[in-house]
């Protein structure tokens, strides 16, 4: 739902979804127009026929054409009205199908995992069985529809020529007045046939865009305020005030945060997993906003200010990394457009991916894949370090930023990091305690609570929870390098026995 109102959130702001209806509006805007214009003459038209038939022929005509025009058109109308279910039920099914199709090609790496190609193109199959019945229904039903109108014109024409042939044979009538009778009721067919097809069609149309006027109904989760006013950054302190959340309101997320980042300091939050860490971070970005409490950057409540100001001054690493599909180097402008290729070079360089670009036989210029595929999960992370280089924001969040890094690289990226945040505000989220050492503060998370507080020092002389992490930690890296040792020694031993004797 949130990444839902994001994109309309981006296709609001970009205009997209505006763009399209005001075209579908014009369009449908010029059909009822077309349509009034063309409803006009045909009215005076059944008039003109009418008052014809009724003054020239008796009251039996009248009645005739009245019932058979009165008898189209209401078949019209509930045809198309019918015909809207089946219409609905083929653009259901099409999105099923469309939906589908994204999901699994998007996880194509799972699916091979498993191998459930043929689960995957069943449910594919299925959906479009589905589609594909639909779709036979709604010209199925058409045919019905200009069946129905056929059968209602042509049973109220041969009426009418029964009575004036019959006239005819009685001498009552002429052979002209039998063709006269004739063509007034042909011409009259021509306007209704077209009065039927615009009603059709704008039933139709109508049926197809309102999935997009339901989405128009749905509410971004966070707004500017009708006064929100630009983010004044100075140095950037932040400040968590008693902040209460909940994503669900019938399961509390955080409770009671409170706690500060002094501009220019970094402040650690760990836990364990689900204990609310990255919450944290959304609502620093104003993802959604807090329940009670507050959130504050330089002293400006998050709330009384435009999320566009306020995103310009956060950069971020987040947990995923998720690139274009373009080149490196779009990639890691992304952080700032304008940035000349010396500055991209440069933020390649700080985020320790340099040597690895250069090494590509295509350089900066490398297509990344979709999603970023091409990339290992840590040459991706050091692109979006490289970028929130280049933005160069007063305010920085790393989520997880060395998550998934080895030992060494991640040695070599908290270096980096060490460089990118200094004099900057950050606010870190870990797993790994290690990248969090000299953090100027460090917050223990425990099920949306602080649990402990204070410098890596502090919090291992308190001997609690921080502390039981840490030495867990350190127990399983310790186990990891000795493992890494046997299997080097291992290996070693591998080698020696094929060795060739001598
Ligand atoms: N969009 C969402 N809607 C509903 N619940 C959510 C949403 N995002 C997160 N949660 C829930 O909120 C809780 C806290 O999530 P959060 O991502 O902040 O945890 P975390 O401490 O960062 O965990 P981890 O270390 O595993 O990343 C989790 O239990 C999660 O299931």
């Amino acid at each position: 739902m949130h990444e839902l109102s994001l994109r309309f959130h981006l296709e609001r702001k970009t205009g997209g979804l505006s763009r399209i209806i005001e075209r579908g509006t014009k369009g449908i805007e010029t059909i009822v127009r077309f349509t009034i214009l063309n409803t006009f003459p045909t009215f005076i038209e059944f008039l003109l026929t009418a008052i014809i038939f009724w003054r020239g022929y008796g009251f039996s005509y009248l009645a005739v054409t009245a019932v058979t025009v009165w008898l189209y058109i209401w078949f019209t109308v509930k045809a198309s009205d019918w015909r809207i279910s089946i219409r609905r039920t083929m653009n259901n099914s099409d999105t099923d199908a469309n939906t589908k199709a994204i999901d699994s090609l998007l996880n194509f790496e799972t699916v091979k995992y498993f191998g459930n190609e043929e689960m995957e193109a069943k449910r594919f199959d299925q959906s479009m069985a589905r589609y594909e019945k639909a779709a036979t229904s709604v010209w199925t039903s058409l045919g019905w529809l200009n069946f129905g109108q056929g059968v209602i014109f042509g049973l109220g024409t041969t009426v009418m020529l029964v009575i004036s042939g019959l006239s005819v044979l009685n001498g009552h009538q002429t052979v002209g007045d039998f063709v006269f009778i004739n063509a007034m009721l042909l011409q009259l067919s021509v306007p209704l046939n077209f009065i039927g097809f615009v009603y059709r069609e704008i039933r139709q149309g109508l049926t197809d865009i309102e999935e997009m006027f339901d989405l128009l109904e749905v509410k971004p989760e966070v707004v500017d305020a009708p006064d929100a006013k630009e983010l004044v950054i100075g140095k950037g302190a932040i400040s968590f005030k008693n902040v209460h959340f909940a994503y669900d309101p019938a399961r509390p997320i955080l409770k009671g945060i409170s706690f500060e980042v002094p501009a220019g300091k970094t402040v650690a939050v760990v836990g364990p997993s689900g204990a609310g860490k990255s919450t944290l971070s959304r609502l620093l970005y104003r993802f959604y906003d807090v329940q009670s409490g507050t959130i504050t950057i330089d002293n400006q409540d998050l709330r009384t200010v435009t999320q566009k100001s306020l995103r310009k001054v956060i950069g971020m690493v987040p947990q995923d990394t998720v690139l274009f599909n373009d080149t490196i180097a779009y990639n890691i402008r992304y952080g700032r457009p304008s940035a000349s290729e010396g500055e991209v070079t440069t933020a390649a360089e700080i985020a320790q991916i340099s040597d690895f670009i250069r090494h590509l036989p295509e350089g900066f210029e490398t297509k990344v894949g979709e999603r970023g595929l091409k990339l290992s999960g840590g040459e991706k992370q050091r692109v979006a370090i490289a970028r929130t280089v280049l933005k160069a924001p007063p305010v920085l969040i790393l989520d997880e930023a060395t998550s998934a890094l080895d030992t060494t690289t991640e040695r070599e990226i908290q270096a980096a990091l060490d460089i990118v945040s200094k004099n900057r505000t950050t606010l870190v989220i870990a797993h790994r305690l290690s990248t969090v050492i000299g953090a100027d503060e460090i917050i223990v998370l425990k099920s949306g609570a602080i649990a402990e507080r204070g410098t890596h020092a502090d919090l291992l002389a308190q001997n609690g929870l921080y502390a039981s992490m840490w030495n867990r930690q350190r127990e399983a890296t310790q186990a990891e390098e000795h493992l890494k040792q046997v299997r080097e020694n291992d290996d070693l031993g591998v080698v020696n026995r094929l060795a060739p004797a001598n």
